[in-house]
């Protein structure tokens, strides 16, 4: 089994039947797994992943470093190296097998995820982005910031838009509390990897975890490797890339978990050896390129579960709180960094 790519094409163009009749599919598709993926979704500059991120990861490793993400518990912004964040740290399974929000410091310590990336946000957000001078890359800001965000952004509002149809809740439920535009996108690079060194377990591309906003869109290269949990069967649902670059994978974040009280799941995913590798024990994993889309809710917004999903059948769950106060836990537990109170 696998996740059926979506057209989203009649969503910006069609009748307001053929709109929810899309919107409770994406919603489906949601429920099933966290996940669903999407073509025909309005994005058609070019999606080239390997080379704007390319421009950016084979610069020097001094030009890399002078754009440093700080290891805090604030949001993450500018480079972070091979090892940095630990995706292993973040989230837990609990008696059922679950997986949940980690709430103690009982994690392994020792899995390291083998990725590099580059974490940015609008020109004019509170917490900055360190660029790289335009000498060294040049045309690189302008296409990111101010071509392949807003585009993000836009999608973003739209699938939020498709889940509020589909769950049945006003429209503006989700996206309304988005106004002030703190999504945050990524470019990461996952370089060639032997498959001798996954075997002691302590290596992988990325550790299963869930993301911390209302959704993330993904899109990757050819090389694969993304799985998600199949929840219906137990194990991993490989998210193989198909021949359509613009392809993009959209996976339930926190945020909208804890708003939605737990009706939404997050999806948990990891990065792992690509399907044609899978049962070697020798030979090398390409390097791989994708780009994350974040997409969050206003710092200041409420993101304790509404009223509505709170029932005598099921009660609330996660307590009241910002969304960036549960976005800098989150961020917090990848660096072993508190919060500030
Ligand atoms: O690169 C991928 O396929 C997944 C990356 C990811 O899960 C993340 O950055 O949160
Ligand atoms: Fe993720």
């Amino acid at each position: 089994m696998s996740i059926p790519a979506i057209d989203f094409s009649a969503f910006r163009k069609s009748t307001e039947q053929e709109r929810r009749e899309l919107a409770n599919r994406v919603t489906e598709e949601f429920k099933k797994h966290g996940a669903t993926r999407l073509i025909n979704h309005g994005i058609t500059g070019e999606i080239d992943i390997r080379e704007q991120s390319d421009k950016f990861f084979k610069l020097s490793e001094a030009e890399k470093v002078a754009t440093a993400n700080v290891r805090d518990a604030n949001p993450q912004r500018g480079y972070s190296h091979v090892g940095s964040e630990a995706t292993s740290k973040v989230n837990k399974r609990d008696q059922k097998g679950e997986f949940q929000i980690c709430e103690d410091d009982d994690v392994d310590q020792e899995l390291i995820d083998a990725k590099e990336h580059f974490d940015y946000t609008r020109d004019g957000d509170e917490y900055p982005t360190p660029w790289p001078s335009d000498v060294s890359i040049p045309g690189f800001h302008d296409w990111m910031e101010g071509t392949f965000l807003p585009d993000c952004m836009r999608l973003a509002r739209d699938v939020l838009t498709a889940i509020e149809l589909g769950l049945d809740v006003p429209v503006g439920t989700f996206t309304s509390c988005m106004e002030s535009r703190v999504d945050e996108l990524r470019i990461q690079h996952y370089p060639p990897l032997p498959v001798e060194k996954l075997k002691a377990g302590k290596i992988k591309r990325c550790h299963p975890h869930t993301d911390f906003g209302f959704i993330t869109l993904l899109f990757q290269d050819a090389t694969g490797g993304l799985e998600v949990e199949d929840r219906a069967n137990g194990g991993w649902l490989p998210v193989t890339p198909t021949a359509d670059p613009t392809e993009v994978g959209v996976y339930i974040g926190d945020t909208l978990v804890h708003k939605t009280n737990g009706h939404l799941r997050a999806a948990v995913h990891h990065v792992v050896a690509p399907l044609s590798l899978k049962d070697r024990e020798d030979g090398v994993m390409p390097e791989r390129f994708t780009i994350a889309l974040f997409a969050k809710a206003d710092r200041h917004a409420d993101v304790g579960p509404m009223p509505r999903f709170i029932t005598s059948e099921t009660p609330q769950r996660f307590p009241s709180l910002t969304a960036l106060e549960l976005h800098n836990k989150r961020v917090g537990q990848l660096y072993d960094a508190r919060p500030k109170a």
